[in-house]
């Protein structure tokens, strides 16, 4: 396809007389004669290249460059300008235009900018799809879940992604925070800059503060040049600080001022940084305990808990699990060309029914292997992991094999179920907590299983 190239002068005739020595040279050129014509044409019609006047009549140069960097900003904008106009073409140049040509123009320059306009249109436009990708990849629809726990957490995505407001993911391991805070991000107003993850827990704690901070060369043996750290780089973004409870306390009161303040000094720099950053904060870990063992500042914690978000583990949200893991069976299927259709009802239930202790992370790993292993149509029992099914109370008699797993699975967890409730007089908060569920959980499953609260629990 022939690069496409808008050219906007009010001097049409000019216009047309550009034009058409431009589609000599292989372009495919329109010439419209105001900056109202010229956003027809873009909403309209395909354009790589825009060449504008700078002075015309109604609206100018200047107008439509801004509005083509709002609108479509992978167009490159080159203004026309009369020699006397220089200075001002100069400035829009500096305001974002590719670049300018001076009138008269000989056609080998202005053939010469726009090829090297094109250049820079490619790469904006493989840079927006880059980044189009990774906005789809983490648009919120993609967390999975529709339960009535996992909702709340969605509502509160919504009501806090518009704001600035720290936020503190708290839940166990693989439950979902990153994500969660990617989504955040993604849908906030700062979305077109960094999302900056950095997890306190990998890093040793003699790096982690040059890693936030920065340092300068020579601040430290080893220093051997500058670098930024993860604030500076997160500037008007997000930085997401996952596992905040393993943040040493020797860092947490610099964390604090930087958090505060919006500005800290990199090592060994005598001058602060001032940075836009939204921070996120994620933890597995109980701070408020930490507080009392002072291992945790409380300055910091409330500096970060303005906006709590529990993250419910997935035995929480177990009616989520078919969704979910349909989900990484088609996503994984077809990264491996595999024809699966989905689960077996037997191999659905057990996954249902186990606890997995490594949250959503563990199903996502579970489903992984069992697409590698599947040989049949449907993923079933057998090509679970082992530990799935042996996660589940053990039947009776392990060696016989049940006929209807479903249904036995179902009498094993409500026998269990019965038995503490009867252990607890029916106080379903103390039976939850004797099997190691949340109260909700034990609720659904009472009702998924017809357990009456009349019930003699025999
Ligand atoms: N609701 C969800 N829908 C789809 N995928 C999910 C969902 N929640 C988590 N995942 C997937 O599970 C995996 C673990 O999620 P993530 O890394 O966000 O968890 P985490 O809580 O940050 O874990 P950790 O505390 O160990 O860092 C990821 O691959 C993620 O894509």
């Amino acid at each position: 396809m022939k690069p496409s190239v808008l050219v906007v002068d009010d001097e049409i005739r000019l216009a047309e007389v550009l034009s058409v020595a431009l589609d000599e040279r292989g372009f495919d050129t329109q010439a419209v004669g105001s900056v109202q014509a010229a956003q027809e044409a873009l909403g309209s019609s395909h354009v790589d290249i825009v060449l504008a006047d700078l002075r015309m009549p109604d609206l100018g140069g200047r107008d439509l460059l801004h509005q083509i960097q709002e609108t479509r900003p992978d167009i490159p904008v080159i203004v026309m300008t009369a020699y006397a106009s220089v200075r001002d073409a100069v400035d829009l140049v500096k305001e974002g235009a590719f670049d300018y040509i001076s009138k008269p123009f000989e056609i080998d320059d202005v053939v010469a900018t726009i090829a090297r306009a094109l250049k820079l249109g490619e790469m904006l436009k493989e840079n927006r799809r880059l980044r189009d990708e990774l906005e789809e990849k983490y648009k919120f629809e993609n967390l999975s879940g529709q339960s009535a726990v996992f909702r709340i957490v969605l509502q509160q995505i919504t009501e806090v992604c518009g704001s600035r407001a720290t936020v503190l993911l708290e839940g166990e391991s693989g439950t979902g925070k990153e994500l969660v805070a990617r989504a955040i991000h993604y849908n906030s107003p700062r979305h077109l800059k960094p999302f900056v993850a950095v997890n306190c827990a990998a890093i040793p704690e003699a790096l982690l503060e040059s890693e936030l901070f920065g340092h300068t060369k020579g601040a430290f043996t080893g220093a051997v040049s500058a670098r930024e750290g993860r604030f500076a780089l997160a500037d008007g973004g997000t930085l997401f600080l996952d596992e905040i409870g393993d943040m040493p306390i020797s860092i947490q009161a610099k964390l604090l001022r930087a958090i505060q303040e919006q500005t800290f000094e990199p090592i060994g720099a005598s001058k602060s940084v001032s940075v836009d950053v939204r921070i996120i904060a994620a933890t597995h870990k109980n701070l408020r305990k930490m507080i009392k063992a002072q291992e945790f500042r409380e300055d910091l914690y409330y500096r970060l808990n303005i906006f709590p978000m529990a993250i419910p583990p997935l035995r929480d949200r177990a009616e989520d699990i078919p969704l979910l893991a349909s989900q990484f069976l088609r996503s994984f299927a077809q990264d491996m060309a595999k024809r699966l259709v989905g689960f077996t009802p037997a191999a659905e239930a057990a996954m249902v029914a186990y606890p997995w202790p490594g949250n959503v992370r563990e199903l996502q790993n579970c489903v992984q292997r069992a697409v590698i292993v599947a040989r049949g149509a449907s993923i079933d029992v057998p090509d679970l992991p082992r530990y799935v099914l042996e996660g589940q109370p053990k039947a009776n008699s392990p060696s016989k094999l049940p006929d209807d797993l479903d249904a036995e699975l179902a009498q094993i967890e409500r026998s269990f179920i019965l038995k503490a409730l009867r252990e607890t007089n029916g106080v379903q908060v103390r039976a939850a907590e004797r099997l190691g569920v949340t109260e909700r959980s034990l609720w659904h499953r009472i009702k998924k299983l017809g357990i009456r609260a009349d019930h003699s629990f025999d």
